[in-house]
């Protein structure tokens, strides 16, 4: 299996003359693995490589400086995730890498920040890197915006009204997350990785990744194919919101990352995650539960779902309490 390469161009507003074919290889990819690339994505080059430079100066700031923005202080689940807190495979070592989190600015007052509600408000920004949150701000937008133009080639994909999913954004929970993976250690054993295997939690993931590969994506045959950088494209792969909004007819797929073949060099990569709207139902959309058939998912807000797979993977206990791991 290869992962498709979808092309934008013509496709990246509503109505444009290609929206139609995109979706059906937006189908195709869906039905396959989940993952597909995209070009002529809308989003400067010149964005990207600045939110790369950005992303390295966070990580490179001095253990203590990271340690006093750890992730686990903030309960919104933003600022640094320091090495080994992480373990996305159960069955795998905790994960080798570090991150820094950060999420949209709420403002203060919107009713979910207020609700305290995980992933809204409270970025910790570090103080050595004044640029950060207005550059972070920008680069989100520009994901948010792509991710909403996804959302509705998936609806058109799906036979529905291109804006179907438009309801369920109003204010959605998006997480920013750069990411660094330093050098496969040599002789790791086979439960060694920079990220466990494991599916994305949310309904979009879009993955900017600097040149040294490492990412490999499990096809529906259970193989594992790299998923090589390509100049000027992004990796989208679909959250498991996607196969609750579809009734298991698109999939998401799991992925692992070993750095590998860099050199000995780091590994950045800047993944970022659209989820809906916190409130947003999730269940099967109109189309997809075969006549005759149950649902094969329990209906669940966006929220719910997210916040369970935060407490598994970083060994939280229920509603925010003092991390464990
Ligand atoms: O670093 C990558 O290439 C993938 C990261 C990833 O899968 C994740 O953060 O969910
Ligand atoms: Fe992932």
């Amino acid at each position: 299996m290869m992962i498709p390469i979808i092309d934008l161009q013509d496709a990246l507003t509503l109505g444009e003359p290609r929206s139609a074919q995109v979706a059906r290889e937006m189908r195709a990819a869906a039905m396959a693995s989940g993952f597909f690339y995209v070009r002529h994505h809308g989003v400067d080059a010149a964005q990207v490589d600045a939110q790369f430079a950005l992303a390295r100066e966070l990580l490179d700031l001095p253990l203590a400086a990271r340690e006093r923005l750890a992730m686990h202080l903030s309960p919104s689940m933003r600022g640094f995730e320091l090495m080994g807190a992480q373990t996305l495979d159960q069955e795998a070592r905790p994960d080798l890498k570090e991150s820094f989190y950060c999420g949209m600015a709420y403002a203060p007052d919107h009713p979910y920040v207020q609700a305290g509600y995980q992933t809204y408000g409270h970025n910790q920004w570090p103080a050595e890197v004044p640029r950060a949150p207005a550059q972070c701000e920008a680069y989100i937008q520009a994901m948010l915006g792509l991710s909403r133009r996804l959302m509705q080639l998936m609806a058109l994909s799906l036979g529905l009204p291109e804006t179907w999913f438009d309801p369920t954004s109003d204010s959605p929970m998006v997480t920013l997350r750069m990411i660094c993976y330093p050098a496969h250690p040599e002789g790791a054993d086979d439960r060694t990785f920079g990220a466990g295997a494991h599916t994305d939690w949310g309904a979009i993931t879009i993955l900017a990744q600097d040149s040294h590969g490492g990412l490999e994506v499990q096809t529906p045959e259970g193989h594992w194919v790299p998923a090589t950088p390509i100049p000027g494209c992004f990796v989208v792969n679909l959250g498991d919101m996607i196969p609750r909004w579809t009734n298991g007819l698109y999939h998401s797929n799991p992925h692992r990352v070993r750095n590998l073949h860099s050199g000995g060099a780091p590994r950045y990569s800047i993944p970022f995650f659209y989820e809906p709207d916190y409130l947003a139902r999730i269940e099967a959309v109109p189309g997809t539960v075969p006549d005759g058939e149950v649902p094969r998912y329990a209906p669940c807000t966006a929220g719910e779902h997210l916040v369970e797979m935060y407490r598994r993977s970083y060994a939280l206990k229920p509603h925010g309490e003092e991390a464990t791991a």
